[in-house]
């Protein structure tokens, strides 16, 4: 059997993550797992760490290293026999810690994207909360303002991307994301992609997981012919 790979990417919020994993998703058949969803089904669905996590999330801070864990790594316990992409998961040098116990992972990106265009592009975010589908007024606008493509189901505008709440979490990304970004680099796996737009970040990405998943499907096919 192949040896699966595993990935995380990071950055702040507005940064790309969901948009480029979801690309990452497609061209390389990885599943897409987005802490952010998850902690959204947690507080649609009431759970204890969902309404804990409500709390910190109205004020535009990050949900307790402790909860975030006990939320995520049950749900990496049923991904064992699949290759994976991990979004928005970790952020704090805790989290890394405790995902780096549980499984061994290939690489970190990193996306390290200009404050300006984080603040632009949340101002014209949309989502569709059900399906968790990400639109953007200037980049990847819905065929009907409002409506989402799939459903027609109305879009709405995340409660923490308001500014005065993307502020108080930009500033705190960047306290807890540098120990998170020393502690791959340590490791031999981190690599950083700095741009202002996606579609200019997308195909160094797209060639550097090219590479690395070749690797580990050849090392895995030497590995079972000896
Ligand atoms: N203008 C512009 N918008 C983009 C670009 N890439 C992504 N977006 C939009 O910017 C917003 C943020 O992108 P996401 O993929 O949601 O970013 P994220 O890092 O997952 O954000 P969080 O979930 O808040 O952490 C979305 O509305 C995207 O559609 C780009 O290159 N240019
Ligand atoms: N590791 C994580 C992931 C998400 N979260 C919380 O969940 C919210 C939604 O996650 P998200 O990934 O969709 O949003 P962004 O913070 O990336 O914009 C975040 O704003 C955080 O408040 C967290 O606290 N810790």
């Amino acid at each position: 059997m192949s040896k699966l790979f595993r990935a995380v990417i990071m950055g702040p919020p507005g940064s790309g993550k969901g948009t480029i994993s979801e690309r990452i998703a497609h061209s390389f058949g990885l599943k897409h797992l987005s802490s952010g969803d998850f902690v959204r089904e947690n507080i649609a669905a009431k759970t204890e760490a969902g309404v804990l996590a409500k709390t910190y999330i109205k004020k535009g801070l990050l949900v307790p290293d402790h909860v975030m864990t006990r939320l995520l790594l049950p749900r990496l316990e049923e991904m064992t026999k699949y290759s994976w992409l991990l979004d928005g998961f970790p952020r704090t040098l805790a989290q890394a810690e405790a995902l780096n116990s549980a499984c061994d992972l290939d690489v970190a990106i990193n996306l390290n994207i200009p404050l300006e265009t984080l603040k632009e592009r949340l101002q014209h975010r949309w989502i569709h909360p059900p399906s968790g589908r990400v639109y953007n007024m200037c980049f990847n606008p819905p065929h009907v303002q409002g409506k989402d493509d799939i459903t027609g189901e109305p879009l709405i505008q995340q409660e923490d991307d308001r500014p005065e709440a993307l502020v108080a979490r930009l500033r705190h990304y960047k306290d807890v994301a540098k120990p998170v970004i020393d502690f791959y680099k340590a490791k031999g796996i981190l690599y950083t992609f700095s741009d202002t737009e996606t579609d200019r970040i997308w195909p160094n990405i797209s060639t550097l997981l090219s590479t690395k998943i070749s690797t580990i499907q050849s090392d895995a096919r030497c590995a079972s012919t000896h």
